[in-house]
């Protein structure tokens, strides 16, 4: 009998000592399983005191008292499926008559801590179903991405949402995208996320980066084409329209092919082209953006305008040739002159990170999603990484991105140099490798993913 306390004791102490040092693998071992009962238990009644319940129908109530049953009690949504994940439950409810989903999502606090859960979100499937998702702890706190995730091409998980899912940068979905946060908020480290997730890809990568290069510089193996201040950066955006010109007209003259073949397909963009035509993307990322906005000269204005006409001609029509902008800054709104409101309205996937006042806030979601201003504010100063991430559909979360350093990007990048497409348009901006420091890259390195 004592060995048995004594065990008991161990396990306890056990589960204590993970929950407090290590809340994921608490989850994975003792969590998952406590709150898998504690949520089938308390179901009914808790969802009763959350008002998420319905009274039986009439006919059974009637039938009950013919036949002298009890009277059925209130019913509450039918669980149609139980799932358990690495960070918590997901619950899928099919919704009485009478209930929608926003009753579920207005309860989603009350049935977190009825659930004794870290946090719960609903989003409605389909008409009269609600997904719920739980997560048994703080996800973001440390981040560790799920080792298996659904990479596709011009799709690339960049970070985790606070409700355990995997947040992706989605190009072909939303082709142009702002990031802005205040200094030390985290923009870098999600760029570097960024490179290094469409390194392995079939991608060309092209960085403008006027803190003279220090950012983007050390990934140069996998760059097609760099630039580390504003002169170079307006010839580098102007190569990169005449080259979408070059693409524009290779569409046209596949058109006027497919156009006499009855059925055939007619391309509007490089992604309709057939594989051996179709050229390969390009992800353009811009490092603090305000440097190529601001002049103090006559010639510098001159500058500043050709480099944001270029900004705002590449955002209006570089999604059909494959083309994608993410510009990165601390603030980009019309303090910087003409043409940035333009421009922003055309970078839809919005990412902020902690933000110093409402109106940088605004800067990213005051057009597309107003709900996230006050999110992006809340951020505190001690968790950097964090944002909010949002697009035009009005939909957001708060996310974070691994820790990736530095050093794992150059790595990830050294490893993939060898699929670094050459573009002749864009030859003369090619970084200089004999400029960098050799840096082998290891043969085998371990990411940030969880295990
Ligand atoms: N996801 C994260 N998790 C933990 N720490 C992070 C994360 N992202 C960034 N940090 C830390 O926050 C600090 C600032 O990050 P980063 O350099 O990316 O900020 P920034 O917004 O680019 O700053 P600046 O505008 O001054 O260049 C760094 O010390 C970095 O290690």
């Amino acid at each position: 009998m004592a060995w048995l306390i004594v065990a008991l004791v161990l396990v306890v102490a056990a589960a204590g000592l993970l929950l407090w040092r290590r809340p994921a693998w608490y989850w994975l071992t003792f969590g998952v399983t406590l709150a898998a009962v504690r949520v089938l238990v308390r179901y009914g009644s808790v969802m009763d005191a959350c008002g998420l319940t319905v009274p039986a129908p009439r006919w059974r109530l009637t039938v009950a008292r013919m036949t002298n049953r009890p009277v059925p009690g209130p019913r509450a949504p039918r669980i149609l499926r139980l799932r358990v994940t690495r960070t918590g439950l997901v619950l899928r409810l099919k919704l009485r008559p009478g209930q929608d989903a926003f009753d579920v999502a207005a309860s989603c606090d009350r049935l977190r801590h009825s659930f004794a859960m870290y946090g719960v979100t609903s989003r409605e499937l389909r008409s009269g179903v609600v997904e719920l998702r739980m997560t048994g702890y703080d996800v973001l706190k440390r981040v560790q991405m799920p080792a298996h995730v659904d990479s596709r091409p011009m799709r690339v998980p960049v970070a985790l949402r606070e409700d355990g899912a995997v947040h992706y940068r989605d190009y072909r979905a939303v082709p142009h995208g702002l990031v802005i946060g205040a200094t030390e908020s985290g923009k870098s480290v999600y760029q570097r996320n960024l490179v290094a997730a469409l390194a392995p890809q079939r991608v060309a990568l092209v960085g403008i980066d006027c803190k003279q290069g220090v950012e983007l510089f050390p990934l140069a193996r996998r760059f097609s084409a760099l630039a580390d201040n504003p002169d170079t950066a307006a010839e580098l955006l102007d190569a990169l329209v005449s080259h979408m010109q070059d693409v524009y007209q290779l569409i046209r003259a596949e058109q006027r092919i497919t156009a006499d073949v009855p059925d055939a397909e007619i391309a509007a963009d490089i992604w309709d082209l057939p594989e051996d035509l179709r050229p390969v993307p390009i992800v353009v990322l811009v490092d603090e953006v305000a440097e190529l906005a601001l002049f103090a000269t006559k010639d510098e204005e001159k500058r500043r305008d050709r480099i944001i006409t270029a900004l705002a001609r590449l955002a209006q029509l570089g999604r059909a040739a494959g083309i994608y902008l993410e510009v990165c800054g601390q603030r980009f709104g019309s303090e910087l002159g003409k043409g940035i409101t333009m421009l922003r309205a055309q970078l839809t996937g919005r990412t902020a990170h902690r933000v110093n006042d409402e109106a940088s806030a605004n800067m990213a979601f005051g057009d597309i999603a107003p709900d996230a201003v006050l999110a992006a504010i809340s951020i505190p100063t001690d968790t950097p990484g964090v944002a909010i991430a949002a697009d035009s559909a009005g939909g957001w979360a708060r996310v974070r991105t691994p820790h990736t350093s530095l050093r794992h990007a150059v790595n990830v990048c050294n490893r993939h140099a060898d699929l670094t497409p050459d573009l002749p348009a864009l030859a003369p901006f090619r970084p200089a490798l004999g400029t960098l420091a050799p840096v082998p890259a290891p043969a085998v390195e371990s990411t940030p993913a969880a295990a």
